[in-house]
């Protein structure tokens, strides 16, 4: 419960994680207000699984604790108010797609109608086809199903669209802002900045284990506001850069250099006036620059904007 007395869908405080000498979550507190959908975005081992499981009450923490709707993880889920659709497992193979939902539903005493949950998670159209005929994506959308019978007011989602196509993906995240909509509020993890930044009202970035920014999608942006100036500049010396006014930051390849400046502008007239530099091009940060000036940037995040970040540690 907040000071204003909101009930908080999630709220977490000092949550810590360690494995032997491995310190997974590094103390993470956080509150999500009913109808947020909110990403976890992070590199390959930021924390955001161990949070997760954390505060659905799969993990015990070291320290700190979390709550759903006011109540301990385990008694929101047992009480139907939370579901979880996690990366792998809980699907019977010979069974069809629309008995797999009815079984589900059979478990919980209030529910959605079976019908309705297959409508929309998209897969009506494949309700008789058994589940190892299903794609991969279908899976998901299964599992999506699945979360939706028992009409939960959270959904959590760990890497939702994990072996979707694009259009898979889009169908998916359609489906699922529908539900938000309707109030139901909804925290994924992702590798995906565009999934973060194009369906996630607030982005919460992870890196080693704590939240290292947390905000809208444009916030973050601008968390690392500035812009870039590219050009071209024949001859070019490390020296040359370093007597630019105005960057925070160089970077030279060949005859191409890249400066990082809150004042563009400035360092855009230097090369122009005080220099041989041509062809100029100025772009402002997206969430990728946002992603690598707030977290390592190490070598398993993807440098082209709007690509994944992928568990190889190369771009999908
Ligand atoms: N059961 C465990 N035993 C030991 N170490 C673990 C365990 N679970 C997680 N870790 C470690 O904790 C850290 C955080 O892992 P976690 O899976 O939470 O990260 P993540 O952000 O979900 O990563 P990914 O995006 O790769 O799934 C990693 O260094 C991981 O190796």
């Amino acid at each position: 419960m907040s000071s204003q007395g909101t009930l908080w869908a999630v709220e977490a405080t000092g949550l810590e994680k360690t494995f032997g000498a491995v310190h997974a979550v590094a103390g993470v507190s956080l509150a999500i207000r009913p109808g947020e959908v909110v990403a976890f975005l992070g590199p390959n081992g930021a924390g955001k699984t161990t949070t997760i499981d954390m505060l659905l009450g799969l993990a015990v923490p070291t320290t700190g604790s979390a709550e759903l709707f006011g109540l301990e993880p385990r008694r929101a889920v047992d009480r139907g108010l939370v579901s979880a659709v996690l990366q792998t497992g809980g699907l019977l193979k010979d069974l069809s797609v629309r008995e797999t939902v009815e079984l589900t539903g059979s478990l919980f005493s209030h529910t959605r109608g079976v019908q309705e949950c297959l409508d929309r998670a998209g897969i009506a159209g494949i309700a008789g086809r058994r589940v190892n005929k299903c794609s991969g994506g279908q899976q998901q959308r299964l599992r999506f199903a699945m979360a939706l019978i028992s009409d939960p007011s959270l959904i959590v989602f760990d890497e939702p669209t994990t072996g979707m196509d694009v259009t898979g993906r889009r169908d998916f995240w359609a489906a699922i802002r529908e539900d938000a909509a309707g109030g139901c509020t909804v925290l994924f993890a992702t590798h995906y900045l565009e999934e973060a930044e194009r369906y996630a009202d607030r982005v919460i970035l992870m890196d080693t284990g704590r939240i290292v920014a947390d905000g809208t999608p444009g916030e973050l942006r601008a968390m690392a506001a500035g812009r870039m100036v590219r050009a071209t500049w024949p001859g070019a010396t490390d020296a040359d850069l370093a007597a630019v006014p105005a960057h925070d930051g160089a970077q030279r390849q060949g005859d191409q250099v890249a400066f990082r400046a809150l004042d563009s502008d400035a360092v855009a007239r230097h090369l122009l006036t005080a220099t041989s530099a041509r062809d100029l091009a100025i772009t402002s940060h997206g969430l990728e620059d946002a992603f690598m000036a707030l977290t390592a940037g190490d070598a398993g995040t993807a440098r082209e904007p709007g690509r994944a970040f992928s568990k190889e540690g190369s771009t999908r």
